[in-house]
This record gives C-alpha cells, structure tokens and sequence, in this order.
C-alpha cells in the first residue's frame, strides 16, 4: 500500500464484542484503502466481516463494540468522533446504502419529505424549495421518470428497485464523499440487480464517488469493482485489481469462492466450499481457512493472519503462506482449475 489522499483507510482494526458466550472477534487487524474515485468490493461469505467493516466506517457499530485500530474517512479519523461531528460526518460525509430499501425508508412520510430532510440534515444552509429543487434532479439522475410526481408518493408507492434508486437519491443529496453499499443488490430480482450495478457504475464516472460495495456474490461486482478486497473470518485473505483476483486468484479461499459462485449463464451452483467458517467466539492461531483448505500444509497452522504484498504482482496482498514471499512453496500461483 502507498500514501496519498485515500477517501477511506482502514489501518489494523480490530473490531469486539463482548457476548454470553465470551469476547467474539468480528474483524481482526483489517486494513485496506479506497482511493478517490475508485469502486472497491468486500466479498466474502455471510459472517466474513463485511457489514462490520462498512458499519464500523460510519460508526454505526452497536454500543458496546470495542474499535482498535484507526479508520479515516475522507482526512477524518472517525473512531474518535463525538456528538455535532458525528451526526455531521452520518449526514454528509459517509452514507451507506442497506440491502432492504423498505427498511431505509420511513413508510409514513412522503418521498420527497424524506429526500428534503436529508438534504437538509447534511447542509442546513439549505431551504426547503432548495432541497426539493435538489431531490428532483437526483431522483432524475437515479433514473427515476417524473420525479415531480415521485416526490409527492409513499414508499409502498413504488417497486424495489425503483426505492433501492430513491434510497441512493437520499444519499446523493448529501453531496457524500463516500458511499457504502451493504448488499445493495440482494433483496432484487436479477435485471433490477443490473441496472442498479449499472447506475453505481454510471454515478461512478459521471460524478466521480467512491463506492465501496460488500457483497457474498462475486459475479455481482465482477463487471463493476475496479479492486477486490476477499474478507474470511473477519481478516483480508487476499486483494487486488478485480479482473486478475478473479482470474488467478491468490488465496485458495477466493478460488473456493469462485468455484462456489453459480454460473451466470446456467445459473448452476458449482462445488459448495466445504466445511463452516470459525465462530467469531473461536481462537485463531494460524491462517483461519486453513482447516477447510485443500492446499494446507504443516506452515499454515503459524501463518500471519494479515495479508502481505506479492513481490511480483504489484497492488495484490494474500494471506495465503504458499504464495506470499519468504514462505514454504513461495510465490507459486494457485491455478484456477476446472471443477
Ligand atoms: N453484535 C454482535 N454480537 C455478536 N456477534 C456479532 C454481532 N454483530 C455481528 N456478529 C457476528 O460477526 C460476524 C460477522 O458479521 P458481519 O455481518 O459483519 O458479516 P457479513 O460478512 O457482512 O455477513 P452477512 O452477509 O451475513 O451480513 C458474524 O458471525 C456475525 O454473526
């Protein structure tokens, strides 16, 4: 990793919870970047740490979470933030998209209601005809027809995936720096999941956000992420550009990930990864994907949980002990074979 004005930068993180059945580790010494402009995907299986580090961004974790670590947000170190800041930083700096849009959105109060206040709330130099005025053009630039009319209706007024649009309105209002996206696409039938893929990527280039996207579907962010971050029990197993992380990926998680993915023409599932990832409760020493890992040898019981950078492959990092420097079977390439 290099310097330079990231958007958000995650440095160690360590995020805990203390519960009945003892202290649960929901990421463990996580740190990625995402630089200005640029779309990054968290891909993983459900329970690999994604949602906790989108939330742990916005300090949305439940009270009681224990952050260590350092997490800047557009040149702003957010762990420490308290009170006016905070509440400035949720309405203006950082937003996230959820995976539910009924769940965004109040279903008592009008569309346009909701967009105005948010507005308002990230700049409240802002009058109400203004932030009206402002909701219109970005219910237009979310693709929604007769924004007028859609501004005056109720949540249950529209479908999914013209909300899932609205709720992206609600946030592009706020002028954000960043936008988070947790499964934004899961609660969708497939060709709305395209076309809301599509209008990221569109918001993307025309506006230039910087989006970061968690999802478990790997065919989902193929197209759109220009980085790839894989997370595994709450750690980074491995990252880098999204077209060569896919096509000659460097962890045999990602690769089990991959062969899992169903195909996109057939919709087949292919082979299942076998086992279950470690309890966030469980004590890790080693790598964590060890114990269901076809290519595991006597090294990977010590290896270092924190991804280190490949020599030869500039801007790609694996946690994997067979491909990262100065490790037993150093350097050697997981081959993407067929199932
Ligand atoms: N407050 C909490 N107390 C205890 N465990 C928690 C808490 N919040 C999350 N977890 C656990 O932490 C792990 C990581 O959850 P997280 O939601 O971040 O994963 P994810 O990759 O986003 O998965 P999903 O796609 O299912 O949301 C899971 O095992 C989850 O059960």
């Amino acid at each position: 990793m290099t310097g330079g004005a990231d958007i958000l930068r995650l440095d160690s993180v360590g995020v805990s919870v203390t519960t009945t059945g003892g202290t649960a580790e929901l990421l463990r010494d996580v740190s990625f970047r995402v630089a200005p402009g640029e779309v990054v995907a968290l891909a993983g299986e459900s329970g690999s740490g994604k949602s906790t580090a989108l939330l742990a961004a916005l300090r949305l974790l439940a009270p009681g979470a224990r952050v260590s670590g350092s997490i800047v947000v557009d040149g702003e170190d957010v762990v420490p933030m308290r009170g006016k800041r905070l509440r400035r930083f949720r309405a203006h700096t950082a937003r996230m998209v959820f995976q539910d849009p009924w769940r965004a959105l109040h279903p008592l109060h009008s569309i346009g209601r909701q967009l105005v206040e948010s507005a308002r709330a990230a700049d409240p130099t802002l009058s109400k005809a203004d932030a009206r005025a402002l909701a219109a053009d970005m219910l237009t630039r979310v693709g929604i027809p007769e924004p007028a009319a859609r501004l005056r209706a109720y949540p249950h007024e529209v479908s999914g995936g013209q909300l899932q649009r609205i709720v992206i309105a609600m946030a592009l209002v706020a002028s954000p720096s960043l936008l988070l996206c947790d499964e934004p696409t899961t609660a969708l039938d497939v060709t709305t999941q395209a076309q809301i893929l599509e209008l990221l990527q569109q918001l993307n280039s025309d506006l230039g956000l910087s989006i970061v996207i968690a999802t478990h579907d790997l065919d989902v962010i193929a197209d759109v992420a220009d980085r790839l971050i894989v997370m595994y029990a709450g750690a980074v197993a491995e990252e880098g550009p999204t077209e060569q992380v896919m096509a000659r990926p460097q962890h045999p998680y990602t690769l089990s990930l991959l062969r899992a993915a169903p195909d996109r023409r057939s919709g087949h599932q292919l082979a299942a990864i076998e086992g279950r990832p470690p309890s966030p409760l469980a004590t890790i020493t080693g790598c964590p994907f060890a114990p269901r890992c076809e290519h595991r040898r006597d090294v990977c019981a010590t290896a270092p949980i924190t991804p280190a950078p490949l020599a030869d492959q500039p801007g790609r990092r694996s946690a994997c002990v067979r491909v990262t420097a100065g490790s037993a079977g150093a350097g050697r390439p997981i081959e993407r074979t067929p199932v």
